[in-house]
């Protein structure tokens, strides 16, 4: 202070002396008196800008100031000052998650910091806040809590946004959206988003196509930022989304089933924000399309991860690359059909059903049939759909059918494909009765078109720009604005595994069902136009024919094997049973005196039994 002093003395002084030398020192007195008010909008300045570093010395501040207060005041308040401390630091621990403290140890934190300020203004209160050893107390319990304040990642990340929002105008006129104005941002693990309130006349396409100088303008990635249109379909709003760190830069291994039953919704993967991507399919049909790789297989194995933990699913299956996607859960399905003849003997089953079912429900008085264990809902899959409207024509009217009427009576369709054009999708009623699309990869924007519907593309729905397996954009009642996802990955020993874990618990065909199968089959017989053997599988039959079928190839194999014995690798190969699985039948085998091992690790079956 008393340096300050001699130094404006001095320039007093000077000035003076520049007066005597005929010098007007204009600028010097200007700047002196200008210098306070700059000062102190200065210090302000940067006091705003750091109130989050600075907030635990703010607090601290005011605690002094209130025991300050208290002491001089109210000192016979210390009683309630103590209840409401333990009142608050009680709450904040129990329902802290409904004040943004999402996790344990946020609110950890807030329950100690709000006990220890508390307390610290009780004793404030009781003995007055500058007695010994309170003011030390203050001073090292405010660094101590202060550091992981500071350290709060999201904390940091939550400033840093701020800032950068702070600059919005600038951005704004940089990029081209002049009068736009930010609304609200959110930070998250994975980046921030903002909403965007655009400028007089100004469109979410204009916003679209500033995404590359928004990407320069606010520092991120190529690809970084993405714009999309609000859920609430206001024209002149957008939300804009700035991912920092890609969920989807790795596959994302598949958490395990997220559902118990049909009505609750499926678990597919995550949106770039790391929101699960949550679809009910309840009543509903489905179609996975994309270009050859781009996921839809593991797409529907993940699908088929959750339907599969279902009891009150049954699913039937289409997969005429003979059984090579599908063959693995064939445990968990009632009905697998890998020929067309075969498929179309299902899908015409399947109509039979939705007929008995419907049939049902009027006698019953009710509208929907609603799925339980004993009253499954019947999900049919069909991999590469396109194929069977080449080869299985009937199958495709079959297959409309159900896409227009099996809503109500819960018999749904589930088509794959890589391009659901008008020839491939046979009718183009099943295509628009897909109330779920997920896009994967295509390989033009056309393509969007055709499978999420004409005019998507120009909304902003991209599927060409996806750039990796599994990545999908989806199309649904509650999923109405392009986000990219992607699909959870199973890898074969996950597929495998769940497969024989859930194959325990599966639900049979409801009473219903069956009835209207059977009378359908005697009808056909009574007419003489019965299926011929091999062009249908019997409904309730082929799941527990599943494990035998594997049975019979693994003792054709062994029987088959060369002098030397077959590995069980090649075994796996063979009869698409799992590692476990095969050495347990082995084991079984080996006891029965069926088999062999002829050298370490190789089979053969013994042609002539072992008397012993
Ligand atoms: N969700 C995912 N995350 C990471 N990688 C994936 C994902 N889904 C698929 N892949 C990778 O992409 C490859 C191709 O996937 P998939 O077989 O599912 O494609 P597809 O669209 O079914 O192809 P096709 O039409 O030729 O059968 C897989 O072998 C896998 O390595």
């Amino acid at each position: 202070m008393s340096r300050h002093r001699t130094s404006r003395s001095q320039m007093r002084r000077n000035a003076r002396r520049m007066r005597r030398y005929g010098v007007e020192p204009m600028a010097l007195i200007t700047e002196d008196l200008e210098f306070a008010p700059l000062v102190i909008a200065s210090t302000a300045r940067a006091v705003w800008r750091y109130r989050s570093e600075l907030a635990p010395l703010t607090v601290a501040a005011s605690d002094l100031v209130t025991g300050m207060i208290l002491r001089r005041w109210f000192s016979e308040w210390w009683p309630t000052v103590i209840i409401a401390t333990v009142i608050v630091a009680g709450a904040v621990a129990i329902w802290g998650r409904w004040v943004n403290l999402p996790r344990p140890i946020e609110r950890g934190y807030a329950t100690v910091t709000t006990a220890f300020a508390g307390t610290w203004l009780t004793l404030a209160a009781y003995l007055g806040p500058f007695t010994a050893p309170l003011p030390a107390v203050l001073g090292i319990g405010t660094f101590v809590l202060a550091v992981p304040w500071w350290a709060h990642r999201r904390r940091r990340a939550r400033v840093r946004v701020e800032r950068t929002l702070a600059a919005w105008p600038d951005i704004a006129q940089a990029v081209g959206l002049a009068g736009s104005r930010v609304q609200s941002a959110i930070v998250d693990l994975w980046g921030y988003r903002f909403r965007l309130g655009l400028g007089l006349g100004q469109t979410v396409e204009d916003a679209l196509s500033a995404v590359p100088r928004l990407e320069s303008a606010l520092g991120t990635t190529r690809g970084g930022v993405r714009v999309q249109p609000v859920a609430s379909k206001k024209a002149n709003r957008a939300d804009v989304r700035v991912i920092e760190t890609d969920p989807h830069a790795d596959a994302i291994a598949w958490p395990g089933p997220s559902i118990t039953s049909i009505t609750q919704p499926v678990k597919l993967g995550l949106f770039e924000d790391g929101a699960p991507v949550r679809v009910p399919f309840l009543r509903r049909h489905g179609l996975f399309a994309g270009m050859s790789g781009a996921g839809k297989s593991g797409g529907v194995n993940v699908l088929l991860g959750d339907l599969t933990a279902c009891q009150d699913v049954i699913l039937w299956a289409i997969d005429l690359k003979r059984g090579m996607e599908l063959l693995p859960w064939s445990s968990c399905i009632d009905r697998l059909a890998t020929t067309p003849q075969e498929a179309e003997a299902l899908l015409a089953d399947a109509v039979v059903i939705l007929d008995g079912r419907a049939d049902d429900l009027t006698r019953r008085g009710e509208r929907v049939w609603e799925p339980s264990p004993e009253r499954p809902a019947l999900i049919i899959i069909a991999d590469e759909y396109a194929e069977l409207a080449s080869e299985a024509p009937r199958a495709i009217d079959y297959a409309d059918s159900i896409a227009r009427r099996g809503r109500a009576p819960a018999v749904n369709l589930i088509a794959a494909t890589q391009r659901p054009s008008k020839d491939a999708m046979g009718k183009s009623a099943v295509r628009s009765q897909m109330d779920v699309r997920l896009c994967f990869r295509v390989r033009e924007p056309r393509d969007g078109d055709l499978i999420l519907g004409q005019g998507m593309v120009k909304a902003g729905w991209h599927p060409h720009k996806l750039d990796a397996p599994g990545k999908f954009l989806i199309s649904a009642p509650e999923h109405d604005i392009p986000r990219r996802a992607r699909a959870y990955l199973m890898d074969d020993a996950r597929v495998q595994a769940t497969a024989e874990r859930h194959a325990e618990h599966r639900p049979a065909l409801d009473a219903v069902s069956l009835a209207a199968l059977d009378a359908a089959a005697s009808m056909a017989e009574r007419h003489g136009d019965a299926p011929v053997d091999g062009e249908r599988t019997s409904p309730r039959h082929a799941r527990q024919d599943a494990p035998k079928r594997g049975d019979s190839v693994l003792w054709a194999v062994l029987r088959d094997a060369p002098e030397k014995g077959i590995t069980v690798d090649e075994l796996k190969t063979a009869t698409g049973m799992s590692r476990p699985t095969i050495y347990r039948r082995l084991s079984q085998l080996e006891n029965d005196g069926r088999v062999r091992q002829v050298s370490r690790g190789r089979w053969r079956a013994r042609l002539d039994p072992d008397p012993a």
